[in-house]
């Protein structure tokens, strides 16, 4: 469809299927791809400052050039705009844009961007139509693509948001070359991820040529196919998380507690770094129960290690947290029923599966070894 694109990874769900179109530059071919979608719909575009000073222009000129002159909304970077007062903030300002319900939300930005703009169009005028345009490793790889959408609250990750799949992806590899280190290696860690759910094969690859794709070589773009790849088929196959899908959930359990001890402070860890930590906890929870050998772990830990990533809890600056709070949010978590755990545990390197039915009393104990 348009010009750079190396890699189309289609989410198979049916009436809401949809690309992902993935290469270097593809940013300028945003505005032909949106009027080959919607040729007679206006656009907003929701973004966050940091983004708006490096990407926005090149995504505005591109709908200028098919005669869509978007309307604007800039976010505050960071978790803290994924929240109700950041939800009011997106919403109210869709509504002063008076873009109607056949127009389209664009959300160009990271994760935060792309889960809470996912969210105001599924609930604007009772759901508008919604493009996702990634722009940092973890977007690319796992938050825009599947449809989860939602905010924080004081409770806990993602408490508040809505199925709503988009209707495209496209991740331009090159925007990729503006982020942190900090926020490029956080990213890194959902790549890992699915290779430490099912596929040995791609761990063992990325162990290889992880340095690649921090480079920008193909490695990088090929890294971001598979991952969107092993994320569309999941996706397709249990698109609400009636079961397997929780598998894409590695690592989020202990991650999302540590992100909330944590206020969704930046200082102190962002989602990436606690799903790197949270994976380390969840191969050393498997072999607790007898489930994995420990040379599995120390395997991840290497590798985490390698990239720059935090592995453990205490690599989080400031005080350590307190079992009881890491509890508190782990209660929360949305994959609990009639009170025990659905946690994503391992037999080995990428042998994850779901376990139902994990007491909070194991999970308990577990922290309490660690932290004590
Ligand atoms: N919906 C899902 O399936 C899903 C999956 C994974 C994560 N998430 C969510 O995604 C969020 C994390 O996403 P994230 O890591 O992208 O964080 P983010 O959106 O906060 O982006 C990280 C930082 O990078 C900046 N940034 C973005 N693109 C940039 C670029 N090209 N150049 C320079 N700076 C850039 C942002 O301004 C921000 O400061 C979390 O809220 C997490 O819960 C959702
Ligand atoms: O898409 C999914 O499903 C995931 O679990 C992907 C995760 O990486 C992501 O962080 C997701 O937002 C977590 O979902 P949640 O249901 O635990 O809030
Ligand atoms: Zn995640």
């Amino acid at each position: 469809m348009i010009d750079g694109v190396k890699r189309t990874v289609r989410v198979d769900l049916g009436e809401r299927s949809y690309d992902i179109l993935i290469g270097r530059s593809i940013l300028s071919g945003l505005g032909e791809a949106f009027k080959t979608l919607f040729p007679s719909s206006e656009a907003v575009i929701i973004t966050d400052s940091n983004v708006a000073g490096l990407h926005l222009d090149t995504a505005e000129a591109s709908l200028r050039e098919v005669g869509v002159d978007p309307y604007v909304i800039v976010m505050e970077p960071g978790e803290k705009s994924k929240s109700y007062k950041g939800l009011m903030k997106a919403a109210d300002a869709v509504l002063d844009s008076k873009l109607e319900r056949g127009d389209i939300v664009i959300a160009l930005g990271g994760g935060v961007i792309g889960d809470l703009a996912g969210f105001v169009a599924g609930i604007v005028r009772r759901g508008m139509r919604f493009i996702q345009v990634p722009t940092t490793l973890l977007s690319q790889v796992d938050s825009s693509v599947g449809g989860k959408t939602g905010i924080n609250t004081s409770h806990g990750k993602n408490l508040i948001g809505l199925f709503n799949q988009p209707h495209l992806v496209l991740a331009d590899t090159a925007v990729l070359d503006t982020l942190t280190p900090r926020d490029f290696k956080a990213g890194y860690a959902e790549v890992a991820k699915y290779g430490l759910i099912n596929d040995p094969d791609f761990f063992e690859w990325l162990e290889r040529h992880w340095q690649g794709i921090f480079d920008g070589g193909p490695e990088r773009e090929e890294a971001i196919a598979r991952s969107c790849q092993a994320k569309a088929d999941v996706v397709a196959a249990d698109e609400k998380e009636a079961d397997q899908r929780a598998l894409l959930n590695l690592g989020h359990t202990f991650g999302h507690a540590l992100e909330g001890m944590a206020e969704y402070d930046a200082e102190r860890i962002v989602h990436g770094e606690g799903v790197a930590i949270g994976m380390v906890l969840a191969h050393e929870f498997s072999s607790r129960l007898g489930l994995c050998d420990a040379a599995v772990t120390d395997r991840v830990v290497a590798h985490l290690q390698a990239v720059g990533l935090p592995t453990h809890i205490r690599d989080i600056p400031g005080q350590l947290p307190k079992v009881d709070l890491l509890m508190d949010y782990i209660a929360q978590d949305k994959k609990v029923s009639r009170g025990n755990l659905n946690f994503i545990l391992t037999r080995g390197l990428g042998q994850s599966f779901v376990e139902k039915g994990v007491e909070p009393a194991a999970v308990r104990a577990f922290l309490e070894e660690k932290l004590g």
